[in-house]
């Protein structure tokens, strides 16, 4: 099938994507390749890397290279940032995919788990803007997409990422006025439920094919739906594009379908003043328990 965009767009382009091993970075990494980008693939596990790396470049016009790096360590980030600008030149494109979370009621989430979410997601996703920002695109411009989640009604379940990917959309728009004057855009990407194999294994059990059936979409995104929304946002197509977020989720972010079910219960009682109309303190509706908890 032919793609969607012009052949060569991203020629002459250099990309960094975080987490572009596996997932929605991959498929984000082959459609620049496939562009004519030369594209930098970067995340913890060395083997999705490089076999990601060597099937892109395979498949041309453009080429991946892969390198390790933790986003939630500085040194890393600095020397994958430095390694992409001394080994292509420049960095004009740069793609925060890198993150992740585990499902969790929030008063179940140990502190270090939250601070693993929030290192990633929200510091890592800093870190990396900072870094491309002060080594190049600060001088040269650029396009940023960083990549987030449907948590605009609140993430029950996944605390952590729905604080995290929640100031990652504020930060895109703090930076997208930031560095206005120096030629870089800064975009998000919020994905709804999408299929991956990451997603497949964590939602396991069903749960996102269940999931899937009630979506206004009456399925998950792909891969590739996600792609082509960063790739549009990279692009000259978008160069009046600045701080937006683009959701990619066929309108499940404005549909009630939410991973909690809030069990029945009478536990947040109306407040009625300090009387009622027969100027006596009125009841309070509901069990004992309910006015137990009434303040
Ligand atoms: C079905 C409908 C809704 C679908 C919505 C879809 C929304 C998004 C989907 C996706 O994003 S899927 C793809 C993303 N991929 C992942 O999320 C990868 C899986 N997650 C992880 O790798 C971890 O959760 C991590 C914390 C993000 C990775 O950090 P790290 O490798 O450093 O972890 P650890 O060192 O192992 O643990 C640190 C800390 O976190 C606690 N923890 C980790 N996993 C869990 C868990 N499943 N449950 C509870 N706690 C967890 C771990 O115990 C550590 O804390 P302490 O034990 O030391 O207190
Ligand atoms: N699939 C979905 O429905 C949705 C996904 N998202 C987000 O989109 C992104 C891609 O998700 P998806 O492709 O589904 O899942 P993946 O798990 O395949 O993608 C996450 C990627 O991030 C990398 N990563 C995680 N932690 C770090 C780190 N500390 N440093 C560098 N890289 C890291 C992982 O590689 P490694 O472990 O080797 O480091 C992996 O390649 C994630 O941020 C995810 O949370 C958001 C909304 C919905």
């Amino acid at each position: 099938m032919a793609g969607l965009f012009s052949p060569g767009l991203f020629a002459g382009k250099v990309a960094l994507v975080t987490g572009g091993g596996t997932g929605i970075g991959r498929a984000i990494a082959g459609q620049l390749v496939e562009l004519g980008a030369a594209v930098t693939v970067a995340a913890r596990r060395p083997e999705p890397l490089r076999q990601t790396a060597a099937e892109l470049t395979a498949a041309g016009p453009g080429r991946c290279h892969h390198l390790q790096a933790d986003i939630r360590r500085e040194q890393d980030v600095l020397r994958m940032v430095e390694t992409v600008l001394e080994r292509d030149g420049a960095l004009h494109l740069l793609v925060n995919n890198g993150g992740g979370q585990f499902v969790s009621p929030a008063a179940d989430i140990s502190r270090n788990g939250w601070r693993a979410v929030i290192e990633t997601n929200l510091t890592g996703t800093f870190t990396v803007c900072q870094t491309a920002h002060r080594l190049h695109m600060r001088q040269h411009g650029g396009a940023v997409v960083n990549i987030i989640a449907d948590m605009f009604r609140g993430f029950p379940l996944m605390a952590h990422t729905g604080a995290s990917r929640a100031a990652v959309e504020n930060l895109t728009r703090t930076l997208a006025v930031e560095w206005a004057h120096d030629g870089v855009r800064v975009n998000a990407v919020a994905p709804g439920v999408i299929y991956s194999a990451s997603a497949a294994a964590n939602y396991a059990d069903g749960l996102l094919e269940q999931c899937a059936g009630e979506l206004p979409a009456r399925r998950c995104g792909t891969t590739h739906e996600v792609a082509a929304a960063v790739c549009f946002l990279l692009s000259p197509g978008a160069s009046y594009v600045s701080g937006a977020t683009l959701r990619v989720d066929g309108a499940a972010s404005l549909y009630a379908r939410q991973l909690h079910r809030v069990p029945a219960h009478d536990r947040l009682p109306p407040y009625r003043g300090r009387a009622g109309p027969t100027g006596r303190a009125e009841p309070a509706a509901g069990s004992g328990r309910s006015r137990d908890r009434e303040w």
